[in-house]
């Protein structure tokens, strides 16, 4: 049974959670080490008394740890409240970036992005191109892979480009968009727009669903900046973002001003516990990477094989692509069929607790996710698709219990 319902009330026993990609349990040694850096860690970091430095000693730890997992130097760390504020502070570096170069050069800044991308990207860009304060152009993933690809990325690029931020996993579909394809070819890009006098082009991306299920690896991917999401791979709610040399190569801009901690790149006091928490859950990243990788992999592909038997043609996976790389974990699928919108299956099913897409959208009730839609899925089939991603612990038991309950959920449903 799925490990994070053990000790759960009576009800949450019975229930089988495949929804991780929105929100993940703490391991239990992340709780531990959050509880015992409060317990013992209390101290303002900033302080240089004992109390102090035993909280700063923890944060340093941390750091390292979250460093080590993506193959970045602690320097490169800064710790943020979550993806969220990590994506926004990228955008508003790379238009502080531009204002400054912009005393040279007469020109609108223009951010280039997917039209794949979390709300903390695509929100911010919309709001700020509706002040008219930027440009920016959203590039449609192709319908035949779900991914975007380099080319048409960098053919989007002007003169005025400064940003670029594409999310390295998508958290509903799971393809792999091709991080590395598009900074290597931003590299050549570099001289010519050097010598023009004109933006570098900062590379950004989203990382939140790919850590702790593949390998993330900043010098690999050849970003420039890297968000990490500790509620995603079993850590506390609170995420960092990479910046390749911070106070040298890449810009970094606070979004606000105070005590000065993070080098005044993100000040408050430090949220002590929270970090250790994240340090903790980066660690066992860095130890369990394969393991929870294959496990996670060979208990998807179980749950697709089992799907496929039961529902033979009266379904059709959304996410799968000759041409495309998945993230080992999401299943996103449809039933083929009137009266078998997703929304209805979940409540209808008597154990299994997953979405139709984004838990973010799971207040709209009445459209079809926008993320199947722009891969082309039609509106009778996005509007009937389950999203389910499975966890570190979920085991073929459990994916036998979830297809026995969608069985009867279909069935009932077909009876209406
Ligand atoms: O995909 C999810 O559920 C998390 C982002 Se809102």
């Amino acid at each position: 049974m799925d490990s994070n319902f053990e000790g759960g009330n009576e009800e949450n026993k019975s229930k089988i959670y495949l929804d991780y990609n929105a929100t993940t349990p703490l391991e239990p040694t992340v709780l531990t080490a959050i509880h015992d850096a409060l317990r013992d860690a209390w101290g303002n970091p900033s302080s240089s008394y004992t109390a102090g430095k035993k909280a700063s000693h923890m944060i340093k730890q941390a750091r390292s740890s979250v460093a080590n997992m993506i193959g970045a130097l602690d320097s490169d760390i800064i710790f943020t409240s979550g993806g969220t504020e990590a994506n926004n502070m990228v955008i508003h570096s790379a238009l502080e970036y531009f204002r400054e170069f912009n005393d040279i050069v007469d020109l609108k800044p223009h951010v280039i992005t997917s039209n794949l991308e979390h709300d903390s990207i695509q929100l911010p860009l919309l709001n700020l191109a509706k002040q008219g304060r930027i440009e920016v152009t959203f590039v449609s993933a192709s319908q035949d892979s779900g991914a975007v690809t380099a080319e048409e990325v960098l053919q989007e690029v002007k003169p005025g480009t400064c940003l670029i931020t594409v999310m390295m996993a998508n958290n509903e579909t799971g393809v792999i968009q091709p991080i590395e394809d598009i900074a290597k070819a931003i590299r050549g890009l570099k001289k010519s727009r050097s010598s023009k006098k004109i933006p570098r082009i900062l590379f950004h991306t989203d990382a939140a669903q790919a850590i702790g299920k593949i390998k993330v690896d900043v010098d690999e991917l050849g970003v420039d900046y890297l968000t990490v999401v500790g509620h995603k791979f079993y850590g506390p709610r609170i995420g960092a973002l990479y910046v390749r040399n911070p106070t040298g190569d890449t810009p970094l801009h606070p979004m606000f001003f105070g005590g000065g901690q993070e080098r005044n790149f993100r000040p408050g006091t430090e949220n002590t516990g929270m970090i250790a928490g994240l340090g903790c859950a980066s660690q066992l990243v860095v130890d369990n990477l394969d393991q929870y990788h294959d496990n996670m992999k060979m208990v998807r592909d179980y749950l697709e094989f089992r799907l496929k038997e039961i529902f033979q043609d009266k379904i059709q996976f959304n996410g799968k692509f000759q041409t495309s790389d998945r993230i080992p974990n999401t299943c996103n699928m449809s039933f083929i069929g009137s009266g078998l919108e997703g929304r209805k299956i979940l409540a209808t099913v008597k154990k299994l607790q997953a979405s139709v897409g984004a838990a973010c959208h799971s207040d709209v009730v009445s459209r079809p996710s926008p993320i199947l839609t722009a891969i082309g899925v039609p509106h009778d089939i996005a509007m009937n698709v389950l999203r389910l991603s499975v966890g570190r612990d979920t085991s073929k038991e459990d994916i036998d219990l979830v297809v026995e309950d969608l069985k009867a959920a279909v069935e009932c449903l077909k009876q209406g």
